[in-house]
Formats: structure tokens, sequence, C-alpha cells
């Protein structure tokens, strides 16, 4: 039979699994803000336990930024599915606040990621009609913190690239560094210094700030 190919991650963020105590169940995916359809069989061996639901994942089981472990708020097969067909066989989950987030790690040196925009192109100021993107090495946050670049205001919430010739700059501000198909940082313009390889690109870096984002978003759900 033809090899099955692993998935591209993070290219389906609608992509969900269905888990028991920490275990795979079943799939499932995003059709709506806090809504999940799944299979109705797939509560036949739960037992009337309820799933959680994790989403934003590629690996089940290693930590990503963007995973989150939801509890389910109400669990609604179709009355019309049974277990002795395959009838209406749909079931939706009601996904509530994420219980868990993920470890904050900080991405590796080297990492080779990658930014877009429609920043000023160089030092031309050409403003770009369409967006450019760019693929930088992170920085470790000591080489940038060193005196003679970002001179020790680099904190643990933030993470730098390489800015030597191409770098972000003016209108890039606030769009997402991307690292292995996970946005880990927003660009910040910092001393707005472009191309210099004294003056490393800064990034707010998001893992830090997921328990802040999901509450503004949970308390805007309302
Ligand atoms: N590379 C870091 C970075 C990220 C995002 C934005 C920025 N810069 C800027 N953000 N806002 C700005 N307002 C005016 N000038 C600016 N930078 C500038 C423009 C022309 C020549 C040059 O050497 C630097 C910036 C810099």
């Amino acid at each position: 039979t033809q090899p099955l190919l692993l998935a591209k991650p993070h290219l389906r963020p609608y992509m969900a699994s269905l888990q028991l105590d920490g275990q795979h169940i079943c799939g499932g995916f995003l059709i709506a803000k806090q809504w999940v359809l799944s299979a109705a069989h797939c509560t036949e061996e739960t037992d009337g336990k309820i799933f959680q639901v994790l989403l934003g994942a590629h690996s089940l089981t290693e930590p990503e930024p963007h995973k989150r472990l939801y509890r389910v708020r109400a669990q609604i097969p179709h009355p019309g599915s049974n277990i002795h067909n395959n009838k209406d066989d749909l079931l939706l989950l009601q996904v509530g606040p994420s219980s868990r987030h993920p470890p904050d790690r900080d991405v590796a040196p080297d990492t080779v990621c990658e930014v877009a925009g429609w920043g000023t192109i160089n030092h031309s100021g050409r403003r770009p009609d369409k967006l450019y993107q760019l693929e930088r090495p992170v920085l470790s946050r000591d080489v940038c913190n060193h005196r003679t670049r970002h001179d020790h205001t680099i904190t643990e919430k933030m993470m730098c690239t390489d800015s030597r010739r191409k770098d972000t700059c003016k209108g890039d501000s606030g769009g997402p560094l991307v690292c292995n198909g996970v946005a880990e940082g927003v660009v910040t313009a910092g001393s707005r210094v472009c191309g210099n390889y004294k003056k490393p690109a800064i990034y707010t870096r998001i893992a830090p700030y997921t328990a802040w984002i999901d509450g503004v978003i949970a308390a805007g759900a309302a």
C-alpha cells in the first residue's frame, strides 16, 4: 500500500486529537470557535468519560508552543447515531478554556526561522506593494546581550535573529517569526536599526504570554 506521508507541521491548525487520560482516541476538527466535530462512535469505549481535546499539535508528546489541551464543556452525539450502524455518526464537542499550557522553551540558536512583512526593503526605504519574506538564523540570547550588541537588554521573554545584511525594518513590526512551522515571536522595532549586524533583530517571544493571550480570548469570547 502507498506509504502514509508525514504531515507538514502546523499546516492544519483545525486538526484535533480527542484524548482520555493523555491517550489519543480519535481525530476531530474545529468547525467554529470552541466547537470540534468528530464521530459519535468515538464515545463507545469511553464508558461515559469526557474527552480532552488537543489543538495546535503536530507531535502528541513533544512540547510545542501553540499546543493546548482543552477541557470539553459539552459532548453531543447526533441523535440518530447508534452502536449498530454508521448512520449519523457525528459528535459535536464544545471546548472550554485551555486547561494546560505547554512548557515555555527557547528556540535553539542557529535555527533558521522565517519572517514576512511589507516593511521597507532596504536603506532606500522603498516600501513594497507585495509581501516579502526573509529567512534568518536565531541568535543566542548571550550573543544578542553582548555589550557591543543589545547590551543585556534582551530578557528571557525576547529572542533575536542575526541582522547581518538581511533584516527586518520599518513596517515589519508586529509580524510573526515562524520557526519549524510555529509562530515563536513577534517582530519588535527595538533600536529601529536595520541591516546592522551589531543590532540583531529583536522579537517578543510568544510562549511566555500564552496565559495572557488565552485570558483575553476567553474574556472576549463570553
Ligand atoms: N531590524 C529591527 C527592526 C524591526 C522593525 C522595525 C525597525 N525599524 C523601524 N521601526 N520604526 C521605524 N521608524 C523609522 N525608521 C526605522 N528604521 C530605519 C529606517 C531606515 C533606515 C534605517 O537604518 C532604519 C524604523 C527595525
